[in-house]
């Protein structure tokens, strides 16, 4: 299981998926360009002492992704998901996709995915944060294959 983050806008939300990857031994992805300078204090601060403990890979923009991103099902978090989270059956090799803050992903990424899911929420409710829906994903992901403790 890998996390990628297309294009994430807010540092804070790099950070915890940092210290995500740290605690569940996932490696992260991160697709540039990012709406904040990488070396970005909040980033350093919500990341807390994880980063040494994390393997993060920056893209410098989309192509070099789909050059260089490790093999596996690209499984895309989309608000226009496809698949129920409750429905969905993972794969130890997924690559979970998570989409920007501001935008979501655009629809060359939609169209590039292999499967689409969503993390059903109340009708009344429009996203979850980024962070807080990779750490569901990610969760979920290792609790269907064997990945977790
Ligand atoms: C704050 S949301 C983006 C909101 C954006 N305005 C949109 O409509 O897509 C940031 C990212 O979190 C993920 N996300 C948030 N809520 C989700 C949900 N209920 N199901 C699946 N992914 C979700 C998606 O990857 C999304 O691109």
């Amino acid at each position: 299981m890998r996390l990628a983050l297309f294009q994430p806008d807010i540092p804070q939300n790099v950070g915890a998926c940092i210290r995500l990857s740290a605690c569940f031994g996932v490696d992260l992805h991160v697709i540039e360009p990012t709406g904040f300078r990488f070396d970005d204090r909040a980033m350093k601060r919500a990341a807390l002492d994880y980063g040494p403990l994390s393997h993060m890979t920056r893209h410098a923009d989309w192509e070099a992704f789909q050059t260089d991103r490790p093999a596996g099902r690209l499984v895309l978090f989309t608000t226009r998901g496809a698949t129920p989270l409750t429905d969905f059956v993972f794969q130890p090799d997924d690559v979970l996709l998570f989409g920007k803050e501001s935008a979501g992903a655009p629809d060359y990424v939609h169209a590039a995915a292999d499967a689409r899911v969503v993390v059903p929420l109340r009708p009344q409710a429009r996203s979850l944060n980024l962070s807080v829906t990779a750490g569901i994903a990610l969760w979920e992901g290792l609790r269907q294959t064997g990945g977790i403790g």
